[in-house]
């Protein structure tokens, strides 16, 4: 076996994991620098350049499907463009900042955030909105459902879980878009926990018991739809989807990307299938993950590694020496 290759031609899967970890870590390093500093842009473009250096070290021939947007207006980590340097034939899902407002503003839960899977396993999103519902784990399929309302959601949700309505934290984007479905929550007897961004983290703390967490729903972005389906199918969760359309363009675009009904709804496994690996690393401090701690020469990186085939969570805390430059971190 070498470079992380199995005899039969197979990526290491326990390789693999570790080395999507420094990918993500390399992306909250930079990011890091410019949190709070108010310069969002400043800080996406750092975790963009350092997350593309990152996989030139990974054993993969990996295809960005979900990424920065299109290759004519991003210079990284554009939509198709292949990274890593050989081996299985990967799609990948990035958003190296997660949270640019947030990171701007030092605010809670920026993360770098990856995620893998064989070719042809994530939704081709296009960058527009897109509704979604999410619960953790434990819970009867077809528990909540995105065409059903809130209310009736909760209710099931409390119903599966043995406890009451008034006991259920529904957490969602802070947006007038919102306001209807937040009160009728409300109505319902729900305690809301509203959020100024950051859905990817929010939908992910539904499938974390400690998170406080238990119902995550609302309109954000596609993209961030699909990592966050890929993280609940590593934590068991449930989650559905429904891409919201602005124009006819946006439409054209969805049917270009991917065949079916673009307004279709969408299960987790239409979002993300089969063997999905999923990495993400704090940028700012949250209940799910630290934020980089940095130091003279250092920094101290806390992320989480999983995996759906083995539904494994692992927690790394990665201290980092920048007096030693391997690749260029920091
Ligand atoms: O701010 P909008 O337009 O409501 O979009 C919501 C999306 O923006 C975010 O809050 C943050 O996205 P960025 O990291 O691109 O700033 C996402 O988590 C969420 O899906």
């Amino acid at each position: 076996m070498s470079g992380g290759m199995t005899e039969r031609g197979e990526v290491s899967d326990r390789n693999l994991a570790l080395e999507l970890v420094r990918v993500t870590e390399a992306a909250a390093l930079a990011a890091s620098r410019w949190m709070g500093r108010g310069r969002k842009n400043e800080a996406d473009g750092a975790a963009v350049e350092a997350m593309r250096r990152a996989f030139d070290y990974i054993p993969i021939d990996g295809t960005v499907v979900i990424g920065e947007g299109e290759m004519d207006e991003a210079p990284m980590l554009y939509i198709g463009e292949r990274v890593g340097i050989g081996g299985p034939r990967m799609d990948i899902a990035v958003d190296p900042l997660e949270g640019t407002t947030l990171t701007a503003k030092g605010g809670p839960n920026a993360l770098a955030v990856l995620a893998l899977a064989e070719a042809g396993n994530f939704l081709h999103a296009p960058d527009i909105y897109m509704d979604k519902i999410a619960v953790g784990g434990g819970l009867p399929d077809g528990v909540v459902d995105i065409d059903a309302p809130v209310g009736e959601n909760l209710r099931n949700l409390a119903r599966a879980r043995g406890r009451d309505v008034s006991d259920l934290v529904l957490c969602t984007l802070e947006r007038p878009r919102h306001a209807e479905m937040v009160a009728h929550a409300r109505e319902a007897g729900a305690r809301i926990m509203l959020i100024s961004d950051g859905d990817v983290a929010a939908a992910i703390a539904t499938g974390l018991p400690e998170s406080g967490v238990d119902i995550f729903v609302g309109i954000g972005g596609a993209p961030e739809g699909v990592l966050a389906a890929a993280a609940l199918r590593c934590l068991g969760g449930q989650m559905q989807a429904r891409l919201q359309f602005e124009n006819e363009e946006q439409i054209a675009r969805a049917r270009a990307m991917s065949e079916g009904d673009p307004a279709r709804k969408l299960g987790i496994t239409d979002l993300a299938r089969g063997d999905v690996m999923f990495a993400a690393t704090g940028v700012t401090g949250g209940p799910m993950l630290r934020g980089v701690r940095r130091f003279t020469a250092g920094a101290v990186t806390h992320s989480m590694v999983m995996r759906s085939k083995s539904g494994t969570v692992r927690y790394v805390e990665a201290h980092h020496n920048f007096s030693v430059k391997t690749w260029g971190v920091g």
